[in-house]
């Protein structure tokens, strides 16, 4: 990354809630709401949208924002005692600051715990998001801090980028490079191997993989997404398919078929942090059309 001019952030409102509007000189742009910190669209330079944000989102502190990409923090799911998917992701994040370098533009969000966070989870923490855009890439960090003080306790969590991917039709779209890995099929309830070299999606997939080293790639017609993530092991293959999309009442019934969410997590190994320990995982997105 080059040398970053401080800017003006600009600030944005996104269907009325507040965001930042990050534009790479080069055309690239994406905008991330101070509410979770997330990122709600992605155009590369010379570009299409690259992200599924549901038109029905809800977009209020407390509840979860249907797109983009949704931080999830300090648990996955409903594997703990927290509200699913932790609270980072309908909380409101402070921006900390928002930069145009030479190749890119990028935002630094943070949250750390407060009364409210403090009496669901018990600990001291700083999370930072940084996005950077530039040219055909996305890059998301998500890094985590345990301030302290020495004497205090250590502590684990699992997070996520769930990232929602746009395509045009999700039948028709593809997902490489999971082949030959161990996973967890939730829909099923069971655990197998992954035999096939090209995953295709034709019901509903809620799928962890584990041991990820690989990109994992998204085809969808001449369009290609990779997905590289770095300090999250573990992908997350959801597609919420017919049912489980009428039950929502902040997506259109049809829109699963207009997204994929390719998710870096850390699920299976949850991170654990002594004071004064940090940790950081990131999702880099290329773009080729
Ligand atoms: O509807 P949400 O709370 O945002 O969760 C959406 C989905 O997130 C992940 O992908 C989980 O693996 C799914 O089981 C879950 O349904």
């Amino acid at each position: 990354m080059n040398k970053h001019e401080p800017t003006t952030a600009e600030l944005t409102y996104v269907r009325g809630a507040p965001a930042v509007q990050l534009r790479a000189p080069d055309g690239a742009q994406a905008t991330v709401l101070l509410l979770g910190a997330q990122v709600v669209s992605w155009i590369p330079a010379a570009g299409q949208e690259q992200l599924y944000f549901s038109d029905r989102a809800h977009l209020e502190e407390g509840k979860p924002v249907r797109g983009g990409v949704p931080v999830i923090f300090p648990q996955f799911d409903q594997l703990g005692p927290l509200p699913k998917h932790g609270f980072a992701r309908d909380r409101r994040w402070k921006l900390v600051r928002a930069e145009v370098g030479g190749d890119d533009a990028l935002a630094v969000l943070h949250l750390g715990d407060d009364e409210a966070t403090r009496r669901l989870w018990p600990h001291r923490f700083d999370a930072e998001l940084t996005v950077v855009v530039g040219g055909a890439r996305l890059d998301i960090e998500l890094a985590v801090e345990h301030p302290g003080p020495a004497d205090a306790r250590s502590y684990s969590f699992t997070a996520a980028l769930h990232t929602y991917l746009r395509v045009r039709e999700v039948e028709e779209a593809s997902v490489e490079g999971l082949g030959g890995l161990r996973f967890r099929d939730k829909v099923r309830g069971v655990e197998d191997w992954e035999h096939r070299h090209r995953l295709t999606v034709d019901q509903e997939v809620d799928r962890i993989y584990f041991d990820t080293p690989k990109p994992i790639v998204l085809h969808d017609g001449r369009r290609r997404v990779k997905v590289e993530n770095q300090g999250f092991k573990d992908a997350v293959i959801w597609n919420p398919w017919v049912e489980k999309t009428a039950s929502f009442d902040d997506m259109a019934p049809t829109d699963f078929r207009r997204m994929l969410c390719i998710e870096a997590a850390c699920i299976e190994e949850p991170v654990t942090l002594r004071p004064g320990e940090h940790w950081w995982g990131r999702q880099t997105l290329t773009a080729y059309s």
